[in-house]
């Protein structure tokens, strides 16, 4: 199916078949699901990113490339809301060397300082490359000419330069979510100049935090040999390519705020909060943890300090409880697999040590939650706990903040992510390394009063509320569009 492209949109392309904005991301924002009649059937999955780009996809003439999330899919692309969707199909063996091999054991670890081991493979190595190109050549035949596209996060960081040797008209935006580690670390790599060189096609990286930023200008200058001026990466001229100015910058991400605001006011999500607290025993305290279960999230630092306190007496577990969700996340991967066997054994010797019939010291909810339950828990914890070890950006913590319009509730937020670039002083900023200053934190939370709770929460709604993810989509593209569109067109 080919759309036609409109000389109106915000990305201002001219009229020629095909799509004005790309978006090209790991996953396509919906689930795959076999319906009653055996037929493939598939609803919309409510992550960030969807959040974010719906507005311009439907302002736009947009088209969103991605993998299904199963193997061996094939589909044809098709409309939903108003977007084009591309499958991009990938084997059982694909997916374990480019998804859970490169991504998530070699790039993942990384990226996220080392706090697993990242594992180098040359077979994953050669899949990522093979995937990376089908994703390239699945956005080559979407976009219009002179068109945009934005490629999204560490698993396709290839894909811009293939793209831009498919296709030189095009204006190309790549977006990095997680961290863009320290180049002593990068430098581990095998094929760090290759990853560096591929994420040189676009014309604009951005990137959570100024220092991912620089990051990557200083692995650019330690790798290669474009000359850079701040943040200006200068791409000289071949017999293919003219000399273009890459841009990397940062463009911190953020959540649909007034969605979770609104969510958090209505009577119903209300009740639900109340519900969970007296399903807790009323307790004085609720603390509540919310991650994907995955070593970067700094899950068992939080309960080993948890326990630690109770240990201590300094809370008493009989009326304090911590809600720790652990949201299933790429169970075929060694490390998490490893992960939860630790959580797990954790949390069960806090619990037998300190819960009492009719009451656990930890409840560990291994399950994922759709946003309305997420925004009573929210409710109905005094305490959100955010430890990460390193965390791109944390979008958990913007949306406690949005849930609490009650000014209720204070954030115990670790140094090491996103967010605490974005909205300290405001947040008990931790090092979830140090377990006794996490301790005095976390205490110092469960103890505070609600005129320093209300001050602290009222100063933070004022950076988020304002600070909306489409707001973050637009100034990317922004950014993007104001590149001149090049006439070459092969
Ligand atoms: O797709 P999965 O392998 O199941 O993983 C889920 C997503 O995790 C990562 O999220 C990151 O992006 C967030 C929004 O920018 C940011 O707040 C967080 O700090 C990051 O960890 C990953 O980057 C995504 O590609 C995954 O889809
Ligand atoms: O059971 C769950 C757990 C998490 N989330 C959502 O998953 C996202 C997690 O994003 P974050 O940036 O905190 O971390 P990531 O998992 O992307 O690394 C947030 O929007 C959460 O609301 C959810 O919908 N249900």
């Amino acid at each position: 199916m080919t759309g036609q492209g409109s000389s109106s949109s915000t990305t201002g392309s001219t009229e020629s078949p095909g799509y004005d904005l790309v978006v090209v991301a790991n996953r396509l924002p919906v689930d795959f699901a076999v319906d009653d009649q055996g037929n493939l059937d598939w609803k919309r999955s409510p992550g960030g990113l969807v959040t974010a780009l719906e507005p311009v996809m439907r302002e736009n003439d947009g088209a969103w490339v991605g993998w299904s999330g199963a193997p061996d899919l094939a589909h044809e692309p098709f409309e939903a809301d108003g977007m084009l969707l591309v499958p991009v199909t990938l084997s059982a063996s694909e997916i374990n060397k480019y998804y859970e091999g490169f991504s998530n054991d070699t790039l993942w670890p990384l990226y996220h300082d080392v706090i697993a081991p990242p594992t180098y493979h040359r077979q994953w190595w050669d899949a990522y490359r093979k995937v990376n190109q089908r994703f390239a050549e699945a956005a080559a035949a979407q976009a219009a000419r002179g068109g945009v596209v934005w490629v999204h996060d560490y698993q396709l960081q290839l894909v811009p330069k293939m793209l831009r040797e498919l296709r030189p008209d095009l204006r190309i935006g790549f977006f990095d979510h997680i961290p863009f580690p320290a180049v002593e670390l990068f430098q581990q790599l095998p094929w760090r100049k290759n990853i560096v060189e591929g994420l040189l096609g676009a014309d604009l990286i951005g990137f959570q935090r100024g220092g991912d930023a620089s990051n990557f200008v200083r692995a650019v200058r330690r790798l290669t040999d474009h000359p850079t001026r701040g943040s200006i990466i200068s791409m000289g001229s071949d017999d293919a390519t003219p000399g273009r100015r890459v841009r990397a910058a940062s463009f911190p991400i953020s959540i649909d705020t007034q969605h979770f605001d609104e969510l958090a006011r209505k009577p119903e999500i209300q009740a639900r909060a109340k519900e969970i607290r007296a399903d807790l025993g009323d307790p004085e305290v609720v603390m509540l943890g919310v991650d994907r279960l995955d070593y970067t999230k700094g899950i068992r630092h939080r309960i080993k300090a948890y326990g630690e306190i109770l240990q201590d007496g300094r809370i008493d577990a009989a009326n304090t409880t911590l809600v720790q969700v652990a949201s299933p996340s790429r169970e075929n991967v060694g490390a998490y697999q490893e992960l939860r066997q630790h959580v797990e054994i954790l949390v069960g010797r806090v619990n037998g040590e300190f819960g009492e019939l009719g009451h656990s010291a930890i409840h560990y909810l291994h399950h994922s939650y759709p946003p309305e339950e997420m925004a009573a828990l929210y409710l109905a914890a005094d305490v959100m706990l955010v430890t990460s070890l390193r965390d791109g950006m944390n979008l958990v913590a913007k949306e406690y903040i949005a849930a609490r319009s009650d000014l209720g509730g204070v954030l115990v937020l670790s140094e090491f992510t996103g967010a605490a670039d974005q909205l300290a002083p405001g947040p008990l900023l931790c090092n979830p390394h140090d377990i006794d200053g996490m301790k005095n934190i976390i205490v110092a939370a469960a103890e505070m009063p609600a005129k320093e709770k209300r001050r602290r929460m009222r100063n933070l709604r004022r950076k988020v509320m304002g600070d909306d993810v489409a707001k973050w989509s637009k100034s990317f593209l922004g950014v993007l569009t104001a590149v001149p569109a090049r006439d070459t067109y092969v």
